[in-house]
């Protein structure tokens, strides 16, 4: 399966780990690097050397309780970085809902949208119908601010798969061509602890057929809700939840800690015959 970003096409008939570079002064997992560019960038060129094939820039925090951020504080987060990473060699993914930076971003370079509210901002469908970057569409209920207050749900892996498969019936009505598309759960947004664990188990229940998954556990609170251990503690938890991710047929894992999760992927890899 390939997915077409921009001017890069992924082979996704393996595992790729994406990097996540956190831009916003207030990450949940401790890794925000909003107060400097050249340590973002920094960062991010050590997450390319650990084996990251794509990365992740957010500066707008999604974590539960984080109120918006203005497009302008978004804007002048990102693309100083944005800009020092052209060339780098890898996709370059940007995780916004709002069209101006989805403009900005690709016109900077930018080779992936990563929208946690999948395109469901006005105008954000014509933003990115207009590029041929990756597009990766999210399941959330409700909003950051107060998604995790009290998450309901009749028929989880129905609902997750019917709002998705709405998401990518509007993106190829907009002209998104489905080998642009990557799809995502959305692990921890407006789901408690049952309805994540749920997810990793039936995965592929949740998911339209036919689409890439992209999953993003590294860190989050599921893992710590089950052992115990604060943020900073959850790597194995991390590497296990990768693993099932790809058991569920995820190919593209969003995570913290790369050398780590590309360790465990060669793994998982090797005991599924890929080289
Ligand atoms: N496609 C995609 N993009 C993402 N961007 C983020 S930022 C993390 C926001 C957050 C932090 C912590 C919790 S919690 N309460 O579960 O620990 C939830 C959400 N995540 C994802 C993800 O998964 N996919």
């Amino acid at each position: 399966m390939k997915l077409q970003c921009g001017k890069f096409q992924l082979d996704l008939s393996r595992p790729r780990v994406m990097g996540i570079v956190n831009l916003t002064p207030d990450s949940f997992s401790g890794d925000g690097l909003a107060d400097s560019t050249a340590r973002a960038v920094a960062h991010a060129r050590a997450q390319i050397d650990a084996g990251a094939e794509l990365l992740d820039l957010g500066a707008e925090s999604s974590r539960p309780g984080a109120v918006p951020t203005s497009l302008d504080d978004e804007l002048r987060r990102l693309l100083p970085v944005l800009e020092a990473l052209a060339g780098c060699g890898v996709p370059i993914s940007i995780d916004t809902y709002k069209p101006e930076v989805m403009r900005a971003a690709l016109a900077a370079g930018a080779a992936m949208i990563n929208d946690i509210y999948a395109l469901r901002m006005p105008g954000a469908l014509a933003a990115v119908a207009e590029s041929d970057c990756g597009v990766c569409l999210m399941h959330m209920q409700g909003e950051p601010l107060t998604m995790q207050q009290s998450p309901v749900y009749d028929d989880l892996l129905g609902e997750v798969r019917h709002f998705l498969a709405a998401r990518v019936a509007a993106a190829q009505a907009a002209g998104i061509a489905r080998d642009r598309l990557v799809l995502d759960p959305g692990f921890g947004f407006g789901k408690a602890l049952e309805n994540n664990v749920a997810l990793l188990r039936h995965l592929p229940a949740a998911m339209p057929p036919g689409l890439p998954v992209l999953a993003g556990l590294s860190r989050k609170s599921m893992l710590g809700q089950l052992t115990g251990r604060a943020v900073g503690e959850r790597l194995p938890a991390s590497l296990a939840g990768a693993l099932l991710a790809l058991e569920g047929g995820a190919r593209i894992l969003r995570v913290h800690d790369v050398a780590a999760t590309r360790d465990a992927v060669a793994v998982w890899s090797a005991a599924h015959g890929l080289v």
